[in-house]
């Protein structure tokens, strides 16, 4: 049995997001998001399942952080629902959504639990969707002021923010393919919405620092690792064009202040361009001091004229797969990150979102979830052997701490390490916990 060690104060977490898990849609004055119009919306999401009730987090602060500190966590990553503070997007601040914030925080800290907020998980405020939502610029700085209030609500408890969690799937995933809330269809419309994000990020960044606020920002993209099926030049180019939707056209603006030229060009022959005004680009490249990375799957590509969006096909290798479908891809997590500090630098990475579905269930009150432990280990050797590599890794924050909300496919999917009974609520500590318990314990992984 080998142990691998990962350096001192790296910093070890989970991850949850809040119209995901804290339920109570409806209380304490909170204003309708998109994710309450979309979940409502029949046909939308699995089995009619919404987040009205959700993990009901909003009533159990001390259950699940109990739950965090038992874990042994350093960092809790969680996002703060924009409709609890500004019920219609902007205007009168909602004092009790507030609190529920305030409490979470110093329960968090009372637990030498270190807060990682995330700004906005996709539960965009409907009345701003009603005005045209991202794709109307104003909402931009509905956001900015949004973000200041909780800069100047928590400067000093909150040390770590996090802008945009995943514009790639906002925009394209929301707005194009139309799988998530709000369920638009128009290619247009979705790179306006996600340089539009990118402004956003930009511009609350350019707050936080004349704020002179303590701690840290970021912002976390979903990344994919997309590998040439052979090196015929049509299959390395589908491979570039899949990983270069997700990866490049966020990360080139965030860091060399230009969209990738070659999709550019592909989402011209798509008859799509961005509407960039003059000094956007400054303003998405201000400099962070971190970058989340979300990572779950990878494929090889191979060229299919007319397939898909970018002319690409995953190639079935027959390699195992999570009960989401996905392929499981470990060494794609290593290629992706030795590729980002490549393509990028030096810059601080914290995993921000890395875990696996799989529907497991409770037997005799426990959950034997060995297919979940063996991702993440396969995956966390990947993470060792890129820091080994150099890449300045900070820190590692598995999805999800629990069951919870899985966006279009409801409770149908389960990427916890705490099973949660939705009818009851009740959580239940799977095998996966435990083990994960012990590589925070010796800050080590045994393979
Ligand atoms: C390709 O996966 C994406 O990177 C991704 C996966 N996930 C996410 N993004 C979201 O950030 C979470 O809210 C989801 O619950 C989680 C699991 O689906």
């Amino acid at each position: 049995m080998q142990k691998l060690i990962f350096p001192e104060h790296f910093q070890w977490g989970t991850a949850t997001a809040s119209y995901q898990i804290e339920g109570a849609w409806n209380a304490d004055g909170r204003g309708l998001s998109i994710w309450d119009v979309f979940s409502h919306t029949p046909g939308k999401v699995k089995n009619g399942d919404t987040g009205d009730v959700a993990c009901d987090s909003y009533h159990r602060i001390d259950e699940d952080v109990a739950l965090l500190q038992k874990l042994g966590v350093k960092v809790y990553r969680f996002s703060v629902a924009w409709p609890r503070i500004y019920p219609e997007g902007t205007g009168t601040l909602n004092k009790p959504g507030l609190d529920y914030y305030h409490r979470l925080v110093d329960a968090l800290l009372a637990a030498d639990i270190e807060p990682f907020c995330t700004l906005y998980h996709w539960d965009l405020p409907q009345a701003l969707q009603e005005k045209g939502g991202w794709d109307n610029r104003e909402t931009i700085d509905h956001f900015v002021h949004y973000a200041e209030t909780l800069f100047q609500q928590f400067n000093g408890k909150i040390k770590n923010w996090i802008t945009i969690n995943e514009p790639w799937c906002v925009s394209i995933l929301s707005n194009y393919l139309g799988a998530h809330a709000p369920g638009n269809q128009d290619l247009q419309m979705a790179l306006d919405i996600g340089h539009h994000l990118l402004l956003a990020h930009g511009k609350t960044v350019q707050r936080f620092r004349q704020l002179n606020m303590e701690g840290q920002i970021g912002i976390a993209p979903n990344v994919s690792w997309n590998e040439p099926y052979s090196n015929r030049e049509e299959d390395v180019a589908a491979a570039r064009r899949m990983r270069g939707a997700c990866n490049e056209w966020f990360l080139d603006p965030l860091f060399k202040g230009s969209y990738p030229d070659f999709m550019v060009a592909w989402y011209q022959k798509m008859g799509a361009s961005v509407n960039i005004q003059p000094e956007d680009m400054a303003i998405i490249q201000q400099p962070i001091d971190f970058l989340g990375i979300n990572y779950y799957t990878g494929s090889l590509v191979t060229y299919k004229q007319g397939e898909g969006d970018y002319d690409g096909e995953d190639v079935e290798e027959g390699r195992e797969r999570t009960d989401i479908g996905w392929n499981i891809y470990p060494e794609g997590f290593y290629n992706v990150l030795t590729w980002l500090t490549e393509q990028y630098g030096d810059v601080p990475i914290y995993i921000t979102e890395n875990g696996a579905c799989y529907n497991d269930e409770v037997q005799n009150g426990k959950v034997a979830d060995t297919r979940r432990i063996a991702y993440l280990q396969k995956h966390l050797l990947q993470l060792h052997r890129a820091i080994a590599s150099g890449v300045n890794m900070k820190g590692y924050m598995t999805w999800s701490l629990m069951d919870n909300f899985e966006w279009a496919e409801g409770y149908s999917k389960r990427f916890g390490i705490v099973h949660v009974n939705f009818e009851t609520l009740v959580r239940t500590p799977k095998q996966s916990f435990e083990w994960y318990q012990q590589v925070i314990a010796h800050n080590r992984l045994e393979v």
